[in-house]
């Protein structure tokens, strides 16, 4: 492995790691993205998947937003995107300007034309190669995380071949085919935990599992389709690190939608932390986990349309919820919010929420 520069910024780590943390650690998802004009001004000469492909130009916007808040925000993400594994897996994705799968998978006879063995160093070591240059540049400022789509996620849009708002094709599948398809989930969790090793090994310092579309499942089909394979990856990532020697890292599970899930979740998937959506109270989420796990989140991101006194009311509160449900403890919480930050945000209402967590979270 590379040898990087010492790191000067721990907060999140410990409180992953479930450490009493001197202030709340902040980062928000999407962080690298289209409301910063720096993104928008690079992005205008380059494809979405060009810019994933490159790794100088992934490590250039994973900074973007290190650089502008500087000493503000306490973690980077690597700029990519969670449908670079079913390219990995021989599928061609595009950006036009939502994700589109111009040959979709339509029945389980399709499955075989997905690639059999995935080595992933040869269809993503572009990602490995932006994470170790993207450690470098950052110079020791804040932890680095990798990140993947979970397999129900991914199985989705494999299925339906872009965004859906009834997830009927994908739905299809699950009721038509449960065998096929969880023989399809279990594939793709085995790409996603060797994709997740590699990002370890080239420089990744957490890990977080993206399962963007957990709440569009009923909380019996989460239990039999997406739960084993979330399993799967945190037992096969932190095995699979072990056998290789590799230090283990903190991994964040962001299972949006699934809070009817999360004592399961604390209690048995093998995750440090959990992200949270806005759609529950920090103090019923803090109770329902009893400690087990560090939580992630968890402000609608559209509060950041509000104003500053909005922004600054709905942190306030925020900060307070964390806080109670754990006994008047700080820590073992990461600020953040409940999905990514959209694309007409103003990046200063963006700094004025981060300095909002700073004030409130202080001690
Ligand atoms: C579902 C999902 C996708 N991608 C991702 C998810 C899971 C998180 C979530 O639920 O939002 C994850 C993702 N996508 C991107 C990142 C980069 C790291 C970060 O800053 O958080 C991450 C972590 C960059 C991106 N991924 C995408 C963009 C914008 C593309 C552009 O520049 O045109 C960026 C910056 C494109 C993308 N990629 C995807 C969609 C639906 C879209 C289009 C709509 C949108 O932008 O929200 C799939």
């Amino acid at each position: 492995m590379v040898e990087f520069p010492p790191l000067r910024n721990d907060l999140i780590l410990r409180a992953a790691r479930g450490e009493k943390t001197e202030r709340a650690p902040v980062w928000v998802m999407r962080q690298a993205g289209r409301y910063l004009p720096e993104f928008r001004e690079l992005r205008s000469k380059h494809e979405f998947f060009e810019i994933c492909r490159t790794p100088h130009l992934a490590t250039e916007i994973t900074l973007q937003p290190i650089r502008r808040y500087s000493g503000l925000v306490d973690a980077s993400i690597i700029f990519s995107d969670i449908l670079v594994i079913p390219q990995a897996l021989g599928m061609e994705v595009l950006m036009n300007p939502g994700p589109s799968f111009p040959d979709p998978l339509n029945t389980p006879e399709d499955v075989s034309k997905l690639r059999q063995h995935v080595d992933v160093d040869k269809e993503l070591g572009y990602v490995f190669e932006a994470i170790t240059q993207t450690r470098i540049g950052l110079k020791g400022e804040v932890p680095l995380i990798g990140f993947c789509g979970a397999p129900w996620t991914l199985f989705a849009y494999m299925i339906e071949g872009g965004g859906s708002k009834t997830f009927t094709k994908a739905k299809t599948w699950l009721f038509k085919y449960p065998e096929e398809s969880k023989a399809l989930l279990l594939r793709i969790a085995d790409v996603c935990v060797d994709f997740l090793v590699g990002q370890v090994k080239a420089g990744a310092q957490l890990l977080q599992v993206f399962d963007s579309w957990a709440g569009e499942l009923s909380p019996h089909d989460f239990s039999q389709f997406s739960f084993p394979t979330l399993k799967h990856i945190s037992d096969g990532v932190r095995r699979k690190l072990e056998q290789q020697n590799v230090p283990q890292v903190p991994m964040i599970l962001f299972a949006k939608g699934a809070n009817y899930a999360l004592g399961e979740l604390a209690e048995t998937a093998g995750y440090d932390v959990l992200g949270l959506d806005w759609c529950i109270e920090p103090v019923i989420a803090r109770d329902t986990v009893k400690g087990k796990v560090a939580l992630q989140g968890n402000i609608d991101p559209n509060v950041l349309y509000g104003g500053r006194e909005a922004i600054e009311k709905a942190v306030k509160r925020m900060c307070e919820g964390f806080k109670q449900g754990n006994k008047g403890r700080t820590g073992a919480w990461i600020a953040n919010l409940g999905h990514g930050i959209t694309p007409g945000v103003d990046p200063e209402d963006l700094k004025w929420f981060f300095e909002c967590i700073r004030k409130y979270t202080s001690q």
